[in-house]
C-alpha cells in the first residue's frame, strides 16, 4: 500500500461504518483498508491481538482520532465509552449523571417553570424523552452497575477506577445514544453487572461496535465478530514490513456471524488453511526457481562446442535442451504469477515461553518452589476499612487460591495489601525467604519514553536481561520491544509488566484481574503455563471463562464480600 493524502470524511448515517480506513504511528502501519458496517440491531464483537489496533478503530469511529485516510460513517449522536470518565476530580457523580440525561431534565424543569411558553414545547420534549421516568432509569443504571450505594454527591476523583468505569458507563446508557462505541466494557464488572449490561445491549435498537477479550460476553452479546488479525491476502499488495508482521497489521478485515466461539473455530481452520497454502506455494516457487535454473544451464551447454565422436548424440541432446528450455520458460511464466499472487506469510503466532525458563542462576532457588510444606502465607483479620472486610487464609506452598466476590468486595485490595502496597490492619506472615510478586490491574510506567526493553532490564536487572531478552519470552513481538512503553497499547504495556514476573519468578505469583487487556490467545497459554508453575498462585478474577477453568482443579476459592 502506498500512503495517500489524508482523505478523512465522516457522514452522518443510522449504520457505524467504516470504508478504506487506515492508520500508522510514525510510519508504522496499524490499520489498512479496513472496511465494514454494522447496522442498527446488530452488536459487532471486534477481536484481535493485543495491539492490532482494536482502541485506535474505536477512537476513528468515535472521531475522538482522525484516520490518515478513509471515509467514517456514523449516526449523529454516539456514545463511546473507552474505561475512563470524561470528567474532572472535582465534578460530582449527580453532575456526571445530569449531563448525561440533561435533555429530560431540562424538560421537567421547564413543566415546573411556570412559563406557558416554555411549557408546551417541555410536554412535548417530556413525553418524547419519557422525562418522567428519568429517575427510574436513572436508579435502575446505577443498581445494574453496582452503584446503588454510591453517594451521588461524592467528587469523582475520590472514586475507585472500577467505580468510575462504571459510573461512566451508567453515564452512557442514561444519555441513549443512537450507536455505541465500547472499548473492553466489561473489564470492571462484576457478575451481576456484566448481566445487567449484556441486557441493555441486547436490547439496544442502534448499531454496536465493542472490543473485548471476554469470551463469555462476546458469546453472550455479539451477533457478529470483526476480527482485525492479519488476513490472507496476496504478497504483492502489501508493503515489505507487513510481509508476516504479528500484530498491528491487519489489511481489511474478517466478518464472522454468530458469536465468539463459532468465530473462534472458523479462524482456527482458516489459519490452518493459510499456513497450508503458504507451505504449497513456497514449495512450488522452490521447485519452479529449480527448473528454471536447470533450464538455464542447458541452454549453455548447447552453446558449447562438440567433439565429433559426440556428434551423433547432438541431435538428441539438442531435443531435449529444447524441451528443457520450453519446460524453464514456462516455469519462469508460472513463477512470475506466482510470485505475484502468492499468499503473504502467515504471522507467527508469539507462544508464551511460560515460567520454566532457565533460573535467575543456578545457584537459587527460583523456580518458584519454597522447600517445606508449611504455609508460605498466613493472613489472620486482614482489613482494610471500607474497602475489605476482615479475611483470614493460609497458603500452602504451590497453592492455588481463586479469589472471587462482586464489585467493592476488596480483590485487589487484598492482592496489595498482601505485598504492602495498600496499608491495613492485622496480620500478614510470609514464611522466611517467600518472594511474592502482583500483576497489578494497570501498571503505571513512571518513566513512558523508555523502551519496554529499558523497562525490562531495569526490573530484572541487566543480566538478566541480557541473559534473558525480552523478545525470547514469547509475550512481545522483537518489532515491540525497541518501543516507548508510553506508545504501546494497554495490552501490550500489560505483557511488559508480566514479562518481569517470568524472567525472574517468584514464590508467590498474586495476579490481579489477569484475562483484563490481556489477549484471548496469551490468556489460554498463561493458564497452560500456571499448571506448570511450581510456586503458588493467586487469581483475583471476575472473568467468568476463567473462573469456570480454575474451579475445582485443586484450586480453592475464598469468596469476598459474603
Ligand atoms: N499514540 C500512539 N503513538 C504511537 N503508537 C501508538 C499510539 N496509539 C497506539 N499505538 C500503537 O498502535 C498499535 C495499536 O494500538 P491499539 O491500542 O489500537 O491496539 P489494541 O488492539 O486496542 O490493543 P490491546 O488489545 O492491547 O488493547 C499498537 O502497536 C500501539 O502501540
Amino acid at each position: 500500500m502506498q500512503s495517500q493524502t489524508a482523505t478523512r470524511h465522516t457522514f452522518t448515517h443510522d449504520h457505524l461504518a467504516v470504508d478504506g480506513v487506515s492508520q500508522s504511528y510514525a510510519g508504522r502501519r496499524v490499520l489498512s483498508d479496513i472496511g465494514f458496517a454494522v447496522p442498527p440491531g446488530q452488536r459487532a464483537g471486534l477481536i484481535g491481538e493485543n495491539g492490532s489496533g482494536k482502541s485506535t478503530l474505536l477512537r476513528i469511529l468515535a472521531g475522538v482520532q482522525d484516520a490518515d485516510t478513509g471515509l467514517v460513517f456514523r449516526p449523529a449522536r454516539l456514545g463511546y465509552y473507552a474505561q475512563e470518565l470524561d470528567a474532572t476530580p472535582d465534578t460530582t457523580a449527580a453532575e456526571v449523571l445530569d449531563r448525561a440525561q440533561a435533555p429530560a431534565l431540562e424538560a421537567l424543569a421547564g413543566l415546573e417553570s411556570g412559563d406557558p411558553e416554555r411549557y408546551a414545547q417541555a410536554i412535548d420534549d417530556a413525553e418524547r424523552l419519557g422525562a418522567w421516568s428519568a429517575g427510574a432509569r436513572r436508579g435502575a443504571a446505577l443498581a445494574g452497575l453496582g452503584l446503588s450505594g454510591l453517594d451521588e454527591h461524592a467528587r469523582v476523583g475520590g472514586l475507585s477506577g472500577g467505580q468510575r468505569a462504571r459510573l461512566a458507563l451508567a453515564a452512557l446508557i442514561l444519555e441513549e445514544p443512537d450507536a455505541l462505541l465500547l472499548d473492553e466494557p466489561s473489564n470492571h464488572l462484576d457478575d451481576a453487572a456484566v448481566a445487567y449490561l449484556e441486557s441493555v445491549l441486547r436490547d439496544w435498537k442502534g448499531p454496536v461496535l465493542f472490543a473485548s477479550h471476554d469470551r463469555t460476553f462476546l458469546d453472550r452479546v455479539a451477533t457478529r465478530i470483526v476480527d482485525l488479525d492479519p488476513l490472507p491476502v496476496p504478497a504483492a499488495v502489501l508493503a515489505d514490513a507487513q510481509e508476516g508482521a504479528d500484530a498491528g497489521s491487519g489489511f481489511g478485515v474478517r466478518s464472522f456471524g454468530g458469536g465468539y466461539s463459532d468465530a473462534r473455530r472458523t479462524r482456527e481452520h482458516l489459519m490452518r488453511l493459510w499456513r497450508d497454502r503458504y507451505e504449497a506455494e513456497q514449495e512450488e516457487l522452490a521447485d519452479l526457481r529449480h527448473e528454471i535454473e536447470v533450464g538455464s544451464r542447458n541452454v549453455n551447454r548447447r552453446n558449447e562446442p562438440r567433439t565429433e565422436a559426440r556428434a551423433s548424440l547432438k541431435f538428441y541432446t539438442d531435443k531435449d535442451a529444447r524441451v528443457t528450455a520450453r519446460r524453464a520458460r514456462n516455469a519462469r511464466v508460472r513463477f512470475e504469477t506466482l510470485e505475484r499472487d502468492r499468499v503473504r506469510r502467515p504471522p507467527r503466532p508469539l507462544r508464551f515461553a511460560g515460567f520454566t525458563l532457565p533460573p535467575v542462576s543456578p545457584a537459587a532457588s527460583r523456580d518458584g518452589s519454597v522447600p517445606g510444606t508449611d504455609p508460605v502465607l498466613r493472613v489472620t483479620g486482614l482489613h482494610v476499612p471500607g474497602r475489605l472486610d476482615a479475611v483470614d487464609l493460609a497458603l500452602p506452598p504451590g497453592g492455588r487460591l481463586l479469589l472471587t466476590g462482586p464489585n467493592g468486595s476488596g480483590k485487589s485490595t487484598l492482592l496489595g495489601a498482601l505485598t504492602g502496597a495498600v496499608a491495613h490492619h492485622g496480620d500478614v506472615r510470609w514464611a522466611p525467604g517467600t518472594r511474592a510478586a502482583r500483576l497489578a490491574q494497570d501498571t503505571v510506567f513512571p518513566e513512558p519514553r523508555r523502551t519496554a526493553a529499558e523497562w525490562y532490564a531495569r526490573a530484572v536487572g541487566p543480566d538478566r536481561a541480557e541473559e534473558l531478552p525480552l523478545a525470547e519470552l514469547g509475550l512481545l513481538a522483537s518489532q515491540d520491544v525497541d518501543r516507548a512503553v508510553g506508545e504501546l497499547s494497554l495490552g501490550l504495556q500489560r505483557r511488559v509488566a508480566l514479562a518481569a514476573l517470568v524472567a525472574d519468578p517468584p514464590d508467590v505469583l498474586l495476579l490481579d484481574e489477569p484475562s483484563n487487556h490481556l489477549s484471548l490467545a496469551l490468556v489460554d497459554q498463561l493458564e497452560e503455563a500456571l499448571e506448570a508453575f511450581a510456586g503458588a498462585v493467586v487469581i483475583a478474577t471476575h472473568d467468568r471463562w476463567l473462573r469456570s477453568r480454575w474451579v475445582g482443579k485443586g484450586t480453592t476459592e475464598l469468596r469476598l464480600g459474603e
